[in-house]
């Protein structure tokens, strides 16, 4: 069986129809043709030795094997009028379908539209030991120059490409239990590098300098990751009708949706929920490309809690002509060189199959699939509830705990599904049955 496309103005064709009836090999046969993509990225999907364990054990310490999760394929994304197929690695059942689905319904509306700023990153210096701390920092702002300078001398390749050390800024907090404290920012355009490496590097340089300068005593010289400067946003709009489902009307489900979106922006523990649901979306496509994860969860948490109380990552409202808007704007510092992204094949695979140019555009597309999978999210909690379609898809992973195996793992889950009684101990009388 293959799958047939739909049609798209532009290079890649994500509507990939009756993709999920597909076997893993009809599927990835149908990516390549549909991704063009190379033999040795075919070959690191298909492999089950995708990390050989001689690449692994250059990448941490202590290598004893490796660790391998699924990697699905999330269809229909059409982002600012262009298609993309997006890689997703992750464990969760659910979250790969809600995101094509997600997108499915956004396609039928126009698609996503997205921005981003510049790929800057800030790295902080602390400086102790000053009396004068306000005094220091106009000492080194008039040193601005000289501090620019001695960050690029750092990093020729970068400066080269047209990023590099751009500006500083200093953070004075005159009373801490430790004293004054001065910290010095240095922003940093990295480019298509996520950057931790090119801005600690750039860091550690301009610290004797600064002690110079204010004659205080460095400690810290370290990224933040609270990427603030270096934003990827996403915007969905959909109309009533496209929400609308055999039991629920669209006026319904948008209703349903701005009063779950209400709950999280006022109730921090409804938001922490309601945001582990957009990282759903992102961490599987960080993952998938060999990106520091733990970087991207730590910014994202840390930008819903700017103005002091942890809320909402995402806006839900409707605009004059009744459609439902969603929007996220997240801090997402991602790369395309740099930390695993080209030691990893199937990152490198996951890279091809995405066809970005740079990293503000695999930011851009990574913001789109957590607002995507938010928007599946509160569709089903809003209306129907999460069991339903989760736990319908999860009944698979249930039925290969209960000791399924090969074609009975279908069955089993299928009857589970269809039962609405997607329990462990149930699995294990079906397989007896099945087994007789
Ligand atoms: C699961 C669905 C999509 C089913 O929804 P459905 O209505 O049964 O789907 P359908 O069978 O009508 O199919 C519609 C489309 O969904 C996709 N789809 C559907 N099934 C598959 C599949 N097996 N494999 C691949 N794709 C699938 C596929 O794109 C398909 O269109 P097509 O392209 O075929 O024309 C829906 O119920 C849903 O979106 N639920 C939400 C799931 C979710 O959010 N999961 C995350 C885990 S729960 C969690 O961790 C977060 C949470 C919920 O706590 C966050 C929060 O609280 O905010
Ligand atoms: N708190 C955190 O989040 C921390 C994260 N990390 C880790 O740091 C790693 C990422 O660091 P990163 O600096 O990105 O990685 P790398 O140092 O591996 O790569 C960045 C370097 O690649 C070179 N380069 C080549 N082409 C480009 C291009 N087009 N754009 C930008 N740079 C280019 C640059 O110079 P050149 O060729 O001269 O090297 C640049 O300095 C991740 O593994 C992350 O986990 C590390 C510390 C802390």
């Amino acid at each position: 069986m293959s799958p047939q496309g739909t049609g798209s103005s532009a290079g890649v064709n994500s509507r990939l129809e009756n993709y999920r009836s597909l076997t893993p090999a009809e599927r990835l046969d149908a990516l390549a043709k549909a991704a063009s993509l190379t033999p040795e990225a075919v070959a690191a999907l298909s492999s089950l030795d995708a990390l050989p364990l001689t690449l692994a054990n250059g990448m941490i310490e202590n290598v004893v094997g490796t660790f391998q999760l699924p990697f699905g394929v999330a269809t229909n994304f059409q982002i600012n009028g262009r298609d993309y197929l997006v890689p997703m690695v992750v464990e969760e059942p659910s979250v790969v379908a809600a995101a094509s689905y997600m997108a499915r319904i956004a396609r039928d509306n126009g698609g996503f539209e997205t921005s981003s700023t510049l790929p800057l990153m800030r790295a902080q210096v602390q400086i102790l030991g000053l009396s004068d701390p306000y005094g220091a920092r106009l000492k080194l702002l008039a040193a601005r120059d000289q501090i620019l300078a001695i960050a690029n001398a750092r990093d020729a390749v970068l400066v080269g490409l047209g990023g590099g050390c751009k500006d500083i800024e200093i953070h004075v907090f005159p009373r801490s239990d430790r004293g004054p404290m001065v910290i010095l920012h240095l922003i940093v355009d990295v480019r298509d590098a996520m950057g931790a490496n090119t801005v600690n590097t750039m860091a550690e340089a301009v610290a004797p300098t600064l002690e110079a300068l204010t004659g205080g005593e460095v400690r810290l010289r370290i990224l933040s990751n609270l990427a603030d400067l270096r934003l990827a946003r996403a915007r969905v709009r959909v109309s009533e009708a496209s929400l609308a489902t055999k039991t629920y009307s669209g006026a319904r489900m948008i209703e349903g949706i701005l009063d779950a979106y209400e709950f999280a922006r006022i109730d921090p523990y409804r938001a922490a929920t309601h945001n582990k649901g957009i990282m759903n979306g992102i961490d599987p496509v960080v993952v998938a490309t060999g990106n520091d994860w733990r970087a991207v969860e730590a910014g994202a948490h840390a930008y819903a809690a700017r103005d002091g109380r942890y809320t909402s990552m995402s806006t839900w409202e409707v605009d004059k002509e009744g459609h439902l808007v969603g929007t996220l704007e997240l801090p997402m510092p991602v790369g395309l060189v740099g930390g695993a992204t080209k030691t990893h094949p199937a990152a490198r695979a996951a890279l091809q199959i995405l066809k970005v140019g740079s990293a503000q555009e695999l930011a851009e597309v990574i913001v789109t699939v957590g607002l995507a999978q938010n928007m599946g999210a509160l569709r089903a909690l809003a209306t129907e509830g999460i069991q339903r379609g989760h736990m319908a898809l999860h009944a698979r992973n249930i039925a290969i705990v209960a000791g399924a195996v090969g074609p009975e793992i279908d069955v089993v889950a299928a009857r589970l599904a269809a039962a609405h009684d997607v329990r462990t101990d149930r699995a294990k009388e079906i397989l007896a049955e099945i087994r007789g």
